[in-house]
């Protein structure tokens, strides 16, 4: 089958959409990647949803307005997969989360995406799977990470124990050992986010980003600071464990950026503490939680073309090897969106896509609520004109 996956993840850089030929059947999946895509928001649009995730209040009219203003720019991304390719067959979007809140003391997590799949499905026609997270936060889990079940399938091997990091807005892991044994996964943290926040600030918007970790590559990281904020309690805690823009997000870039002033800090050396603080973070949370450390350590997300990052991330490790998820043949870049086509499909067939090992739900639950079409087109035709 034919299936497009959407999501837009915690950098709200854009949507990033995967066209997959899935094949095959339980335990013999094949994938293949037909075309992929990054649309990146309008800028207006961007800009209010970082507002909302950093915690600014709308009106029950302004959320809806918000909500449909997403699908539309999700079902955009779905449109233009399918120019240069055969049409799809269904849709799994993860859409935009502007809220997460981890389940605690057996109180119910609650995470929020924005871009609902009925519009979705009304404005390109697909059968759309969305809100993959809610069952399982229902069964008591964490409702992330989700994509670990993705890496158990497509990148087991029979003689080395591997970790795939993903380094997105925020940092997770999947722990795929070669044996049987339990794959674990968590959030380890801050990936991009708090880095990003900082060359936004440090170039007055010129730039939203570190390319190739080429700032941070000509500072010095402040060790006392990486330590200082590696004691915080989300480090420490034990999975399950999730986080996102309500942790890692504006209020702990300025409090990183009040508390580095006493040590007369560059821009670079702050780029590069930040960065490092990424790097840390996973190598202090491998040490902590895993059984042992991996054979091999596998990159994806956007953070995986940081080369400063990347190359962090080796010196920590040496001699463990650290490299990209793409030299094994499955996309750095579109492994999210790949993961949620996946899940759709496997929801259609209901086959349960939630790994409790890692989110910590009571038990395996089908992901995702189908939206089919009644009135293809309708508000698509209407909004054009
Ligand atoms: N060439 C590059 N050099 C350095 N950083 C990069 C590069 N390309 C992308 N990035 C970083 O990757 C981020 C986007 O990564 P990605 O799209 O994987 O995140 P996301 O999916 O939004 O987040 P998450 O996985 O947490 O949901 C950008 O915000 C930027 O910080
Ligand atoms: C609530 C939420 O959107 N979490 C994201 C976020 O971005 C990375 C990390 O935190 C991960 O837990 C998750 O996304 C990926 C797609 C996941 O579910 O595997």
């Amino acid at each position: 089958m034919r299936v497009i996956g959407l999501i837009s993840g915690t950098s709200v850089d854009g949507i990033d959409g995967a066209l997959v030929e899935i094949s095959g059947s339980p335990g013999d999946w094949h994938l293949e990647l037909l075309a992929g895509t990054t649309l990146p928001y309008p800028v207006d649009l961007r800009s209010q949803i970082l507002d909302v995730c950093a915690g600014k209040s709308l009106s029950m009219p302004e959320l809806a307005e918000l909500d449909d203003a997403i699908a539309t720019v999700f079902a955009d991304a779905a449109l233009s997969l399918q120019q240069s390719s055969e049409p799809a067959e269904l849709i799994g979007s993860h859409g935009q989360t502007v809220f997460h809140r981890p389940p605690q003391n057996h109180q119910l997590g609650y995470s929020l995406q924005l871009g609902r799949g009925e519009l979705i499905a009304q404005l390109t026609g697909l059968t759309t799977v969305s809100n993959f997270r809610v069952a399982d936060i229902a069964a008591g889990g964490h409702g992330a990470p989700l994509v670990p079940i993705l890496d158990t399938y497509f990148l087991r091997h029979p003689n080395y124990d591997r970790c795939i990091q993903n380094l997105g807005g925020i940092g997770n892991v999947t722990y795929v050992p070669k044996t049987d044994n339990q794959i674990l996964g968590w959030d380890t943290g801050p990936g991009n986010a708090l880095i990003d926040l900082a060359v936004q600030y440090f170039s007055e918007g010129a730039q939203t980003y570190d390319r190739d970790g080429a700032w941070a590559a000509t500072g010095t990281p402040c060790m006392a600071l990486v330590e200082r904020w590696l004691q915080q309690d989300f480090f420490q805690q034990p999975p399950p464990k999730s986080t996102g823009r309500e942790l890692f997000g504006v209020d702990y870039w300025q409090r990183c950026l009040r508390e580095a002033e006493p040590y007369n800090l560059s821009p670079a050396d702050i780029l590069a503490t930040l960065t490092e603080l990424t790097v840390v973070s996973i190598h202090h949370s491998y040490c902590q939680f895993l059984p042992e450390l991996p054979d091999q350590i596998l990159l994806c997300g956007g953070g995986s073309h940081n080369h400063y990052l990347q190359q962090r991330l080796q010196t920590l490790f040496a001699p463990i090897p650290v490299f990209s998820t793409s030299e094994l043949g499955l996309n750095a870049d579109f492994k999210e969106a790949i993961a949620f086509a996946v899940l759709a499909y496997w929801r259609l067939l209901e086959i349960p896509g939630n790994l409790p090992s890692v989110t910590g739900a009571v038990s395996e639950v089908l992901l995702g609520e189908i939206h089919p079409v009644f009135t293809p087109n309708v508000i698509r035709s209407q909004s054009i004109t």
